[in-house]
């Protein structure tokens, strides 16, 4: 166990869950990363409680990871997401600190305190780096690191502020730390590929330097991976923007990111298992799609009109493979998009956050796919970039497009173009997936994956 950090595993998580539960219900679901937009939190349970610093000091810290309800208890509720919170109790908070405020508490261990989402706060991460950099054992906590990376102490850490799915601290612009918000157990891609990837001597992925798990159950929940902070890169959706403030093109940044993309995807292949996906894993595979269709437009009704032009793209794969038309498929990034790329100084390409889409079950966004389903998610993100643009030039989007798929061919000797049924099949899975999460996330972006949809579900080939 670290020396510097006091801990201890708490048996009065219960009654400090009860205590902070009419605050954490009102704020859960505000936060940009609480998965369960739009159905109220109707209770907590405990899943894990870590004192990292002492209540009653002037500075308590504990680790919870807690189950959030949602739904009436009759309607059959489900067991819920599990979220990993860092919980800061201070007598008063700073005026920098107000952004990060939970609330007051009356009762309980940490009555008479004010609670606040403890990264963004120095100390709180400083622990957290502390507890990485000795590979501490804490209650259900457990850190590792790569003993060939070296962890200076006493970084200053600062929190990332830009919109996410988690939560990440900066670390003296040396390291970069994702904490993960809503956890769930097993092998978690985010460390897995980037580990693979590391090992088979890839510089693309930035190698994880350390990282924190919590075993519960014997089951591993990955909880925060630390990494190399990438200095003074620009992430390729910045970079698009501006260029396209600027009237300029990106195809030449586009066909970098093909071939680093393919570099990355031949890695891989090599690291990890590959399969043949033939009529008997395609049809579950078109099934998945159908059903994501089906969902999203109960979902979102502005999707319903054009859900029978889309299944079209569905049915035009299930007929390829029922023909005996084969496919390889690869362990892969799978929700690969501009944000995901960043451009160093030098103008060498990484990519990053290897999770998955977020809201996809684990087993599933571990499965081998089709190269295509990132190589989907990259042009779609094109596409992207041109409609939030004021006036794009005409064709910016397609010439990002052609020039990302000629670099991803000179890597890997294979043009994603030449399997447009494919191609269209994942680019009309992204598009619903993208018209959910604008409609749970970002209302107002919603007409972005929907004119999408409308070109996707005009375009039946045959
Ligand atoms: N290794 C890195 N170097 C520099 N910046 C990074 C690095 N990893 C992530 N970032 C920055 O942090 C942001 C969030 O990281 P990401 O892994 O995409 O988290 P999330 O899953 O929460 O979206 C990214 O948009 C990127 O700007
Ligand atoms: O935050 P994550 O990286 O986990 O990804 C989620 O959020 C993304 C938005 O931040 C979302 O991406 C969509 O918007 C991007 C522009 O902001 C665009 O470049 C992508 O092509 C588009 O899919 C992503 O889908 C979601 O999983």
């Amino acid at each position: 166990m670290a020396e510097t950090v006091t801990t201890r595993t708490l048996t009065t998580g219960p009654g400090l869950l009860a205590s902070l539960d009419p605050l954490l219900r009102e704020w859960l679901p505000r936060q940009r990363w609480f998965a369960g937009k739009g159905r109220p939190v109707t209770g907590f349970s405990l899943v894990a409680a870590t004192e990292l610093l002492p209540a009653g000091g002037p500075l308590g810290l504990h680790h919870l990871l807690v189950r959030a309800h949602q739904g009436a208890p009759h309607q059959g509720t489900l067991p819920g997401d599990c979220y990993q919170l860092l919980i800061g109790a201070r007598e008063a908070l700073p005026p920098h600190l107000a952004p990060a405020l939970i609330g007051h508490v009356t009762e309980g261990p940490l009555a008479g305190t004010t609670i606040y989402d403890a990264l963004y706060d120095t100390r709180p991460a400083e622990v957290l780096l502390e507890a990485l950099r000795s590979g501490a054992r804490i209650g259900a906590l457990r850190c590792d690191r790569d003993p060939t990376q070296e962890i200076r102490a006493g970084l200053v850490p600062r929190r990332v502020t830009s919109e996410q799915s988690n939560s990440s601290v900066i670390y003296g612009d040396t390291f970069i730390l994702k904490l993960l918000r809503r956890v769930v157990p097993g092998i978690n891609p985010d460390l897995e590929l980037p580990l693979a990837l590391a090992r088979e001597g890839v510089r693309r992925v930035p190698p994880p330097t350390a990282w924190m798990q919590a075993e519960l159950g014997g089951e591993p929940y990955v909880l925060g991976v630390l990494q190399p902070f990438v200095q003074g890169a620009a992430d390729g959706w910045e970079l698009a923007l501006r260029r396209l403030a600027k009237d300029e093109d990106f195809a030449g940044e586009a066909r970098a990111l093909g071939r680093a993309t393919a570099e990355v995807h031949t890695a891989l292949a090599r690291a990890l298992p590959t399969t043949t996906l033939g009529h008997a894993h395609m049809d579950p595979l078109v099934a998945g799609m159908v059903e994501r269709l089906e969902q999203a437009a109960q979902a979102v009704p502005a999707l319903r009109p054009y859900a029978p032009g889309l299944r079209t793209a569905y049915t035009a794969l299930a007929d390829l493979a029922a023909e005996g038309h084969t496919w390889t498929a690869q362990r892969v990034h799978g929700d690969l998009h501009l944000g995901q790329c960043l451009r160093s100084a030098s103008g060498e390409w990484s990519l990053i956050d290897f999770e998955g889409e977020p809201a996809r079950p684990l087993a599933e966004r571990r499965m081998p796919q089709p190269i295509e389903r990132d190589v989907a998610g990259m042009l779609r993100s094109f596409d992207y970039a041109a409609h939030s643009a004021e006036s794009p030039a005409p064709g910016w989007a397609a010439a990002c497009r052609a020039a990302y798929c000629s670099g991803y061919a000179e890597v890997s000797g294979v043009d994603p173009r030449t399997d447009p049924v494919l191609l269209r099949a994942f680019e009309t899975d992204k598009a619903v997936y993208e018209v959910v999460y604008e409609a749970r996330h970002r209302p107002d972006w919603l007409p972005v994956p929907l004119s999408a949809v409308r070109r996707l579900a005009a375009s039946d080939p045959s």
